[in-house]
């Protein structure tokens, strides 16, 4: 048996929802750039799903379906009530809430394809209704319900604050979003699948999935980029705090990728959007800080940014709290985990490696009262 650590190199499935290949990601064939300029997030859900773009009537019937199911059952707010909240991790929070909405849907175990889609989009709806209603109520308000006049980046936003977010800002939180939505085997997909792989329900492969992607060296680190951002202050401590770091073998949140070489191609529109907004804030520390860390590092690693670290700065400018990053990721990479799970159902086989064995060989077994 031969092993690889960390699967590097593995092909572990076929897929036809996106690619990376030559450091180029594409949906469906559709190069991310293309889609992260012109494409609503909800036109880039319903790609992952039916692996085509849709047309007028088939995206309005989709946000119909998505505006009609993104309230939440009372059971879901009424628990978050009852958490120790100024200890609960909101990506702790939605891992729970997705995994309860499971008890609260008839058909979480109906297996039939059709009857798994229409959980999709139920679930896809409530994702954004869940981490904001989560957010209000630790803060002692009352969550604000979903408006089924706006799309899924401003009502996001709307639910946040109860305040109408301006174009400026609904056109970087859907860029946002459409960026996240799916990059093929990463670590919380693999694990969406492997989860549904035992044909395990819709539910429990995204609570898997969120578990996955709650880790720093995953979704978790853009929170940790702005952490680290936040801790370095001013633009000119950054150098010595990343040079520091370095000589010490941390690793730098927000740098390096298991696959890509050359550079993450999600980061340049991040870069792009931190830049606008950070200035539009009158805050531009953050990007030029951000800027020079990137300076830093790649002149001393070849280790370019990847898509949390700009996206760190693009939250913070829209005044999102830092905790509620990773669960945004979250949003709009379940429309991934879904697509993903889809698609494992319709030619599932069940993923069992095996593991090369290391352990002490050939032992005789000695009774409790005669061992030391
Ligand atoms: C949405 C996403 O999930 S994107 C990734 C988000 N995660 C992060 O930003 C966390 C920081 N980055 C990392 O930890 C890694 O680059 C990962 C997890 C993304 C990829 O990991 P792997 O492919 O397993 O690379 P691995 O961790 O083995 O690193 C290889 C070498 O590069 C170094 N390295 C990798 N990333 C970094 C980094 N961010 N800072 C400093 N050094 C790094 C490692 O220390 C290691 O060095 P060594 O060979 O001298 O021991
Ligand atoms: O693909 C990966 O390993 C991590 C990543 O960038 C993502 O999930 O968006």
């Amino acid at each position: 048996m031969t092993t690889t650590k960390g699967l590097e190199g593995i092909v572990a499935t076929t897929s036809a929802i996106s690619s990376i290949i030559d450091d180029t990601l594409t949906y469906v064939g559709y190069n991310i750039d293309d889609l992260a300029d012109y494409a609503s997030f909800e036109e880039v859900i319903y790609l992952l799903w039916h692996q085509k773009l849709p047309n007028k009537e088939e995206l309005a019937s989709l946000k119909k379906e998505l505006a009609e199911n993104a309230a939440l059952p009372d059971e879901v707010i009424n628990h978050f009530k009852t958490y120790p909240i100024d200890k609960v991790h909101p990506m702790a929070a939605l891992r729970t809430a997705v995994s309860l909405l499971g008890l609260y849907d008839a058909e979480a175990d109906n297996m039939d394809q059709e009857v798994n889609y229409h959980k999709a989009v139920r679930l896809q709806a409530k994702m954004p209704t869940i981490v904001t209603a989560f957010s209000r109520i630790r803060k002692g308000l009352d969550p604000i319900a979903p408006r089924t006049d706006l799309g899924m980046a401003a009502n996001f936003l709307y639910m946040l604050t109860g305040e109408e977010p301006s174009e400026v800002a609904i056109e970087a939180f859907n860029k946002a979003l459409v960026l996240h939505a799916d990059h093929e085997l990463n670590a919380s997909t693999f694990t969406a699948r492997v989860c549904v792989a035992t044909l395990s329900d819709v539910y429990s492969g995204v609570t898997a999935a969120i578990g996955a992607l709650k880790g720093p060296l995953h979704g978790g680190a853009n929170e940790a980029v702005m952490k680290m951002l936040s801790e370095i202050g001013e633009v000119e401590n950054a150098e010595s705090y990343i040079r520091e770091k370095l000589a010490n073998k941390e690793k730098i949140m927000g740098f390096g990728h298991r696959v890509y070489r050359q550079g993450d191609p999600r980061a340049k529109h991040l870069r792009e959007m931190s830049e606008k907004l950070t200035h539009l804030t009158g805050q531009p520390k953050w990007y030029e800080m951000s800027v020079k860390v990137e300076e830093v590092v790649t002149s001393e690693k070849p280790l370019p940014p990847n898509v949390d670290f700009y996206s760190a700065s693009v939250y913070h400018s829209l005044g999102i709290d830092h905790d509620l990053f990773t669960p945004i990721f979250a949003v709009s990479r379940v429309s991934g985990w879904l697509a993903h799970i889809l698609e494992q159902y319709s030619n599932n086989r069940l993923i069992r490696p095996r593991a090369d064995y290391t352990g002490p060989g050939k032992q005789d077994y000695v009774p409790l009262e005669k061992r030391s």
